[in-house]
């Protein structure tokens, strides 16, 4: 697992912009090594912030949308097309602006299909659409996602794994259902930190004051039960990529970069 690197920006919207400039460069590159790429999108401020912004970027043409698979880390577990949903905002923020392959689109199910309301049922079919994808040299049953986005929630929860919850102390299966969230709507569908550290790249993303305590503890060591955030790590590299306000209660170590 890779140790966490950090880029500090002005502000949110400098973030976004410098995010989605990254992500391009990023799916581009796999494009043209592997002829396809897979990224995994979260919901939230930040998350929704960075679509925007790909979606006002004029180098967002350099992608062969048709040939991206797009997963999602979480989702809340509400009826299709409600505008809570991570893939209901997602579209309106990008993606029904760009031509993607529906095919290559996976949606973590909503609360009125094929399972209801059975949410444990709904995040098995979830991991095994994930087991599908995933080749015989993939970790934990998952695609090797180029990257994976997280948004990181001001009690250092990303995806849906929230402190304490017996979501984020799962050790074999790749995609859990939530009962009880602290953060509304308390049913949701979350990849579980395994499935997360399958990913080439993970980027959590932070901006804004709220973060400035969330992203200051899971950066100084704590435990990913306590703090889910420090628990997030990429195989090959694990970036954060944070504003100002969120870096500012930082360690001194940490913020600045210390030199070589
Ligand atoms: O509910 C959620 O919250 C987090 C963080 O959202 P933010 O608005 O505080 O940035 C998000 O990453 C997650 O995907 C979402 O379901």
């Amino acid at each position: 697992m890779s140790t966490p690197q950090l880029v500090v920006h002005r502000d949110k919207d400098l973030m976004a912009q410098a995010a989605a400039a990254r992500l391009i460069t990023k799916v581009v590159d796999a494009q043209a090594s592997r002829g396809h790429a897979s990224v995994v999108l979260t919901g939230g401020r930040n998350g929704n912030g960075l679509l925007a912004a790909l979606a006002a970027a004029p180098a967002r043409d350099a992608v062969d949308w048709s040939r991206l698979d797009l997963w999602w880390g979480d989702e809340r577990f509400l009826p299709e097309g409600d505008p809570e949903r991570n893939v209901t905002q997602a579209r309106e923020a990008l993606l029904d602006a760009v031509p993607l392959d529906p095919k290559r689109v996976h949606a973590m199910p909503a609360s009125d299909g094929p399972w209801g309301a059975d949410v444990e049922a709904a995040a098995e079919a979830y991991a095994a659409e994930l087991a599908s994808a995933a080749g015989p040299e993939n970790h934990a049953s998952v695609p090797s996602f180029d990257v994976l986005m997280l948004g990181v929630g001001p009690d250092t929860h990303v995806a849906s794994l929230f402190p304490e919850l017996p979501a984020v102390r799962e050790t074999e299966r790749t995609v859990v259902g939530v009962r009880g969230a602290p953060k509304p709507p308390p049913v949701r569908v979350t990849l579980t930190l395994p499935a997360i550290r399958a990913a080439r790249e993970v980027w959590l993303l932070a901006a804004g004051e709220d973060k400035a305590e969330a992203a200051a503890i899971a950066l100084s060591g704590a435990g990913e039960i306590q703090a889910p955030a420090a628990g997030a790590l990429g195989r090959a590299r694990t970036l954060w990529l944070l504003d100002a306000a969120a870096a500012s209660q930082l360690p001194r170590a940490l913020y600045p970069p210390a030199s070589p």
